[in-house]
């Protein structure tokens, strides 16, 4: 990390490639914001390379080159659906800031009959936020540099809340670094999941009623639950970097067991021995604020972004800790945590999709209407 500077957590429009704040091209239709999208083929502008960056459930991602400037970009290439747009589009929103991937440019082209979408970004070559850390096992991460990193994420967080969008899958695989090396910035992308949380989003025209299968959202609103989704993710994230393992493990070092995911829901979590011993209270003080049960005690993150913990990550202190040995030495299970997180982000995203459910008045299965008339008799 080491990136203290001003510009820190605020926005950044350097690019003169970026197509941010022109109004769009004669040639390009627009998405529900200003997005300029480009309807000319993406190779006019950019060399698309081989070199695959990495491959997700919704598309590839490959090495791209601008023809102009021989400048390196990330090419995410979709299949153009209306979740796709809606990725796109609240991507673009917030791309702005520092701590979230910039999208450079966007642009709609058909394939054999296929329409895509293509997405330029800019091309993040430090990887991962935890392949990072594990890589520092010969010098001591401190918990001051956790804090550093909970600033960044949060900064991030708090400006797509404060622009009413949840990111809804907040996760390692989701923080990416810049470049290589101190000058390597961390940063938010994958808005795969991202919903806008306002009253001006679009909404299903009748009343919507929700399934709480992980919380109850209509006790928080919807609003606020996907929100607080967020909030619990980085709970989860800012545990691991403290000591480099999930916060509902079965025990320390032992295979994830079925009963895991049981445990997520009752949020139970212990800060073990020896790994926590030196953590300060404060840092757990956060931890305990995000990891609550019950998404409405949750911290929201203007709370979180008020803690001293987190505002003066400066004067935390410089205490060594486990973190880069432990996920040295617990390799094997990092796929078993991610698919565990992945799949308590799923069950928490449907328990507040805006689904409607038929009331059975409206319902055509004859067994439900067979019954119903059974139960009036
Ligand atoms: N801007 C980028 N620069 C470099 N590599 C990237 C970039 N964006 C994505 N990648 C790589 O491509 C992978 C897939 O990207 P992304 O997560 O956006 O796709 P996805 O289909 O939404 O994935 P997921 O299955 O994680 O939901 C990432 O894990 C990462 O390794």
């Amino acid at each position: 990390m080491g990136n203290v500077e001003t510009t820190r957590g605020g926005a950044e429009n350097s690019n003169p490639l970026s197509n941010q704040n022109l109004p769009p091209k004669a040639h390009s239709s627009t998405l529900q914001s200003t997005m300029p999208v480009h309807s000319h083929p993406v190779t006019q502008d950019y060399k698309i390379s081989r070199q695959v960056l990495g491959v997700g459930i919704n598309g590839k991602v490959v090495e791209c080159h601008n023809r102009k400037t021989g400048t390196k970009f990330a090419l995410k290439v979709l299949r153009d659906v209306p979740k796709a747009r809606r990725e796109v589009e609240l991507h673009y929103m917030a791309s702005e800031h520092r701590h979230i991937v910039k999208i450079f440019d966007v642009y709609e082209n058909t394939y054999n009959g296929v329409k895509c979408l293509l997405v330029v970004m800019e091309c993040m070559e430090g990887g991962e936020l935890f392949s990072r850390i594990q890589e520092r096992a010969q010098s001591a991460f401190t918990e001051r540099e956790g804090a550093e990193i909970m600033y960044d994420i949060c900064c991030a967080v708090q400006y797509l809340h404060r622009m009413n969008i949840a990111h809804r899958d907040i996760k390692p695989e989701n923080l990416l670094y810049s470049t290589k090396g101190s000058s390597g910035v961390l940063k938010l992308t994958d808005f795969g999941f991202a919903k806008r949380t306002d009253a001006t989003a679009i909404r299903p025209l009748e009343t919507p009623c929700y399934t709480p299968y992980y919380a109850a959202p209509e006790v928080l609103g919807p609003e606020k639950y996907d929100k607080s989704c967020d909030m619990w993710s980085i709970g989860v994230v800012m545990y691991i970097l403290l000591c480099g393992f999930p916060p509902f493990y079965s025990a320390h070092g032992l295979p994830m067991s079925p009963g895991m995911k049981t445990r997520i829901r009752s949020g139970q979590y212990v800060f073990p021995s020896p790994e926590w011993d030196r953590v300060s209270e404060a840092a757990k003080d956060v931890i305990r604020g995000l990891l609550k049960t019950d998404p409405s005690e949750r911290l929201t993150i203007d709370q979180v972004m008020a803690h001293k913990w987190i505002t003066h990550y400066m004067k935390v202190p410089e205490t060594p800790l486990f973190t880069p040995a432990v996920l040295n030495e617990e390799r094997m299970q990092w796929s078993e945590m991610q698919d565990e997180m992945e799949k308590t982000l799923a069950s928490m995203r449907v328990g507040n999709e805006d689904i409607h459910i038929k009331s059975l008045k409206e319902s055509n299965n004859k067994l439900l209407n067979k019954r119903m008339k059974k139960e009036k008799k």
